[in-house]
């Protein structure tokens, strides 16, 4: 689905991304992990097509993600930040609409009844009816995320691109949101790529995880291959105990105070 080959990504003298391979099937859950300033943005950009590489290729089922028209990308790849949304003061209902973009004619319309009812799937979906008609910008930030999802999904991508996005939800809406993506991909057969920095939240959904450090690949694979005690120190540099979820065996981390650290 997503080929990315010997990627480099640089910023003036900065280089960010050092030879980046990568290969993402249909249908995976990616977590992109690793500590602030990795590259994990950096990559969701160039994946997305916003920023180019200065060295290597990356490709979209099979073509070079610089062959695509705006529009058709749209229909293959969405992307969702962690502040999903600008508080604007359109309603909720019309912000999920113009998730339609890729499928309208030149004046903006859709007059299609199956794209009704895919919008009122969403809006039940995601529990948005009541919100309905409320501007964008007197919800909350965890109400707005619910909103931006539904965009994204109005837009019926194979692949999406999430990063950070549970950033500013509790962690009952975190669950939530992570839920409704799960949900989605299974049904859709979705793609997903998120960018993670709750390591246990991770674990839970994601079924590979890539873990960038200073800009490379320093590992991949299912959250029981990767999540132990040795990489996260030497990725993130804190101390902890990995223990193994009661309910589905997924790894677990639990933090240790350094002062603590050296007790067994
Ligand atoms: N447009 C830009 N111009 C210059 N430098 C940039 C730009 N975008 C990112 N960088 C730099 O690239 C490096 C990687 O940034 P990036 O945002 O990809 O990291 P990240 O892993 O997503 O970090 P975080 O976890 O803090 O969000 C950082 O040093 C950042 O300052």
């Amino acid at each position: 689905m997503i080929e990315v080959h010997h990627i480099d990504k640089s910023y003036g003298s900065l280089t960010v991304l050092k030879d980046i391979n990568w290969q993402v099937r249909r249908g995976q859950f990616w977590g992109v992990i690793g500590p602030n300033g990795s590259g994990k943005s950096t990559l969701i950009s160039l994946l997305s097509g916003v920023e180019k590489p200065n060295r290597g290729q990356i490709k979209l089922g099979g073509r070079r993600i610089s062959e695509y028209k705006r529009k058709e990308l749209s229909r293959k790849l969405a992307v969702l930040q962690q502040d999903g949304l600008p508080p604007v003061a359109y309603p909720v209902r019309e912000v999920i609409e113009m998730g339609r973009f890729p499928f309208q004619n030149w004046r903006g319309r859709e007059n299609s009844e199956a794209a009704r009812q895919l919008m009122d799937e969403i809006m039940a979906k995601l529990e948005l009816n009541e919100l309905a008609s409320r501007p964008l910008h007197v919800l909350s930030g965890g109400q707005r995320q619910r909103v931006a999802l539904g965009k994204v999904m109005a837009q019926q991508p194979e692949i999406v691109l999430l990063d950070e996005p549970t950033t500013y939800l509790d962690i009952r809406h975190q669950v939530q949101f992570m839920e409704l993506v799960a949900g989605w991909q299974r049904e859709a057969g979705l793609t997903v790529i998120s960018v993670m920095h709750d390591l246990n939240l991770a674990a839970l959904y994601c079924d590979q995880l890539l873990v960038l450090h200073q800009g490379r690949v320093v590992a991949e694979g299912t959250p029981e291959q990767i999540i132990n005690s040795e990489m996260i120190e030497s990725v993130f540099h804190v101390k902890s105990h990995i223990v193994t979820h009661p309910d589905q065996g997924e790894p677990q981390l639990l933090l240790r105070k350094t002062d603590r650290a050296n007790v067994k």
